[in-house]
């Protein structure tokens, strides 16, 4: 709403009055709608900004300036809001019965305004023992009065002291959820921690805040946040472990301090348990707690775990593989039943291969195997699009690991724990590359310690999005028996993704379609951005459809390397969406995005109440401007968002790759650019090529694919666990 607004002038203005209605207001953040009565103006004025608590009947004085908002017209947009107790009797009676206090109703406040009058409010704040002469209030009612009213009054004086200092309201109250009444306190003695516990503020928020307290910069605790800041962002670009001499560097670039301090202060930080030091390979590393912690669980439990003789006890394979072999009409590879053995022989296994390899196939041969067994199999995935991939091929129950660990939404914690553990005799887990170091540590945490564990994936897709490298170092551990399928089957021959996903994994070019042929795997020619971008719009708006009978909204996917540029997705989105949904009914801009009636977008995060995951597409069906609602319809089911909810939507005619990993489509189309060069690893094309199910089609320049192909591009992820499970 505030978007596409534009300010009349640009003075600041104040403006006064009394609030007659609330119109929203979100309790996280404070941002509020008012209706506010001002003198001189006939009908009430919508006043928007943030305020921690506010009623009706209350006075305010706020600062800022009038704008047009193209939906809701003239509204004063308020850079500082501060509000005042209301003086008259009825304002008075208004905000008490307004809902804020608890206990009170608007029939209450009359009663007790009607005995104290104007001064109801210094009787609930200085003798509420007073009121239990209103008719019908008695002593505990009197006592929540006071209590509702204190807690109000703290919330203010919070506010105003942080006001004071200059932070905004809405940093503020983000500030006051988190730390409570005693937050000016709390962040006068360490302001730094306001990076550590408060969600949004990060190291550069937190040192802002500190100057503001008069924090010299040489401090100790300012020296220690921004060493835990290199670490931790390190961790953002997957590293559980960052070499000591790295972090030094990043400190000190941070901080403007030198490295001498930088180094005293990590020793303090690891005297202190804050961070780790160890040694692999003669390389000093350092490590954050949280994620210490984390990668001492997988390490430990996997061990655990993988001690002993498998639930299923002893299997005699062969008599299995042939019942198995009768029952399909298939015969296993020599070196599937090889692989056969190996897991049916282990209690924690590694299935590993590229696509088309038989890892399915071996999964069900294993599951056939072990039938008579009577165990209980739990099958599970990272992302919702991979469970349900995995049921189909499994045809059975497959779950996503945060619904499998039965997660608490409104905690984001596990119910399923090392206390309370699965009750599953095995576990296994597709997708494995995909799983992180925390939630792996989730995972095993809550696998009972006689059962097995079976982790299914491609250790050459990209590495997952969150820290560490689980799959690939417990591969290179060598602690548990490892089944690499690398045989392409005669079905799987017939893709060319398939065989041209091996290809670019090895590093070889993908080879071009027999001539004449309906072929699934294209690479088109481009010569520069501007050229990519028009052959993309031709490929996806004319030619697949045409050629191949595919609908370009609902089967196409346009996946990218990065979000910038002229073939990122940002651009891609805008210019798909004028070729696909040129003339949409209606549209709105929230977050910097525009959503329109028949738009593609995509949920980027996991919302158990709509029961919708990240990664899932869908189409927006409606958009209800006076509900402040949308509707958008996943697989024909509808769904309803509030505009304030939006956030967790994207467009997603084009997507980036690393969005679709765990997901495939039945086409799609990858455009690979020189502009692209910092992503064009080999691991990040093989990811996109494999996300095709019938048709892929690649829009390169010859000199980035190469780039792409040449594997000293592959970023190596510096972690620990491969260390503690050989250690
Ligand atoms: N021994 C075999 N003989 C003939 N065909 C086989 C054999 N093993 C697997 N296949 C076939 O090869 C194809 C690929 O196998 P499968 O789906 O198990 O591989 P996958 O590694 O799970 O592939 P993806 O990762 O792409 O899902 C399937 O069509 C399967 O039926």
């Amino acid at each position: 709403m505030i978007d596409d607004s534009q300010p009349s002038e640009r003075l600041f203005e104040r403006l006064q009055g009394t609030v007659e209605r609330v119109t929203f207001h979100n309790e996280e953040n404070g941002f509020s709608v008012l209706k506010v009565r001002v003198r001189g103006r006939k009908d009430p004025v919508a006043v928007v900004g943030h305020v921690p608590t506010v009623a009706t009947g209350e006075k305010i004085d706020a600062e800022g300036q009038w704008m047009t908002d193209k939906v809701h017209g003239l509204q004063f947009r308020a850079d500082r809001i501060e509000t005042h107790e209301p003086t008259g009797k009825d304002a008075v009676i208004r905000f008490l019965g307004s809902g804020l206090i608890s206990g009170v109703g608007p029939a209450m406040a009359e009663r007790i305004v009607q005995v104290f009058g104007a001064k109801a409010l210094d009787v609930i704040e200085n003798e509420p023992m007073r009121l239990v002469t209103v008719p019908g209030l008695g002593k505990q009612t009197a006592a929540r009065i006071a209590e509702s009213y204190r807690e109000r009054k703290a919330v203010k004086d919070v506010m105003i002291a942080f006001q004071d200092k200059g932070i905004g309201t809405a940093r503020a109250v983000a500030i006051w959820k988190v730390l409570g009444p005693e937050a000016v306190k709390l962040v006068e003695e360490d302001p730094y921690r306001l990076a550590r516990e408060v969600r949004g503020i990060g190291f550069a928020g937190a040192d802002e805040i500190a100057e503001k307290f008069g924090i010299d910069r040489a401090a100790p605790e300012r020296v220690r946040a921004g060493i835990a800041h290199a670490i931790e962002s390190a961790a953002d670009d997957g590293h559980t472990a960052v070499p000591r001499a790295d972090v030094i560097e990043r400190a000190e670039r941070l901080l403007g301090v030198d490295a001498d301090a930088v180094a005293a202060e990590i020793e303090g930080a690891i005297a202190q348990g804050e961070v780790e030091t160890f040694d692999i390979d003669g390389t000093a590393y350092l490590a954050v707690r949280r994620l210490a912690r984390f990668e001492r669980s997988v390490a430990n439990r996997l061990k655990a775990l993988a001690e002993g003789r498998p639930p299923w006890g002893r299997i005699d394979v062969d008599a299995a593989v042939t019942r198995f072999e009768a029952r399909k009409g298939m015969q296993l590879s020599p070196s599937q039943r090889e692989a056969l053995a190996l897991v049916a022989g282990a209690k924690v296994s590694v299935i590993t291969g590229g696509p088309g390899v038989g890892k399915t196939t071996l999964l069900e041969a294993l599951l056939a195997t072990i039938a008579a067994a009577k165990l209980t199999v739990a099958l599970a995935a990272p992302t919702g699009r991979a469970a349900r991939r995995m049921a189909d091929q499994a045809g059975r129950e497959a779950k996503t690991i945060h619904r499998l660990l039965e997660i608490d939404p409104t905690t984001g914690g596990f119910k399923r724990s090392a206390s309370e553990p699965l009750e599953a005799d095995v576990v296994v887990i597709d997708e494995a590359s995909m799983v992180d170091v925390p939630l792996m540590s989730a995972l095993v945490e809550a696998i009972p310690l006689n059962a097995a564990l079976i982790l299914i994936g491609d250790v050459d897709q990209l590495p997952s999005v969150g820290p560490g490298q689980v799959l690939a170092d417990v591969i290179a551990s060598g602690l548990v028996p490892v089944a690499r399928l690398t045989e392409i089957f005669r079905q799987a021959e017939e893709s060319r993704i398939i065989i041209n996903a091996h290809r670019i994994n090895r590093g070889e070019w993908p080879e071009p379609p027999p001539s004449g042929e309906l072929a699934d795997f294209y690479v088109i020619e481009a010569r520069g951005a501007d050229d990519a971008l028009a052959k993309i719009l031709e490929v996806v708006g004319n030619r697949i459809p045409r050629r191949f009978g595919l609908d370009p909204m609902r089967d196409v996917q346009v996946i990218t390397p990065m979000q910038k540029g002229i073939c990122g997705a940002r651009n891609l989105n805008d210019r798909l969406a004028e070729l696909l949904n040129g003339a949409p009914l209606d549209r709105i801009e929230r977050f910097g995005q525009t959503y329109a009636t028949g738009d593609k977008v995509m949920q980027i995060e996991n919302d158990y109440d709509r029961d919708v995951f990240n990664g899932d597409l869908g189409i927006l069906k409606r958009i209800r401007q006076q509900e402040d609602e949308i509707v958008v319809a996943f697989d024909g089911r509808e769904v309803k968002y509030g505009l304030e909810d939006l956030e967790a939507l994207t467009r997603a005619y084009a997507i980036t790759i690393h969005k679709s990993q765990g997901s495939e489509y039945p086409a799609v189309v990858i455009p690979l650019l020189r502009d692209h060069a910092i992503m064009l690893a080999r691991n990040l094309l093989y990811t996109a090529a494999t996300r095709g199910r019938q048709l892929v089609v690649l829009v390169a320049e010859p000199r980035a694919l190469e780039m792409a192909l040449s594997g000293d591009r592959i970023r190596r992820r510096f972690t620990r666990l491969k260390s503690m499970l050989t250690g």
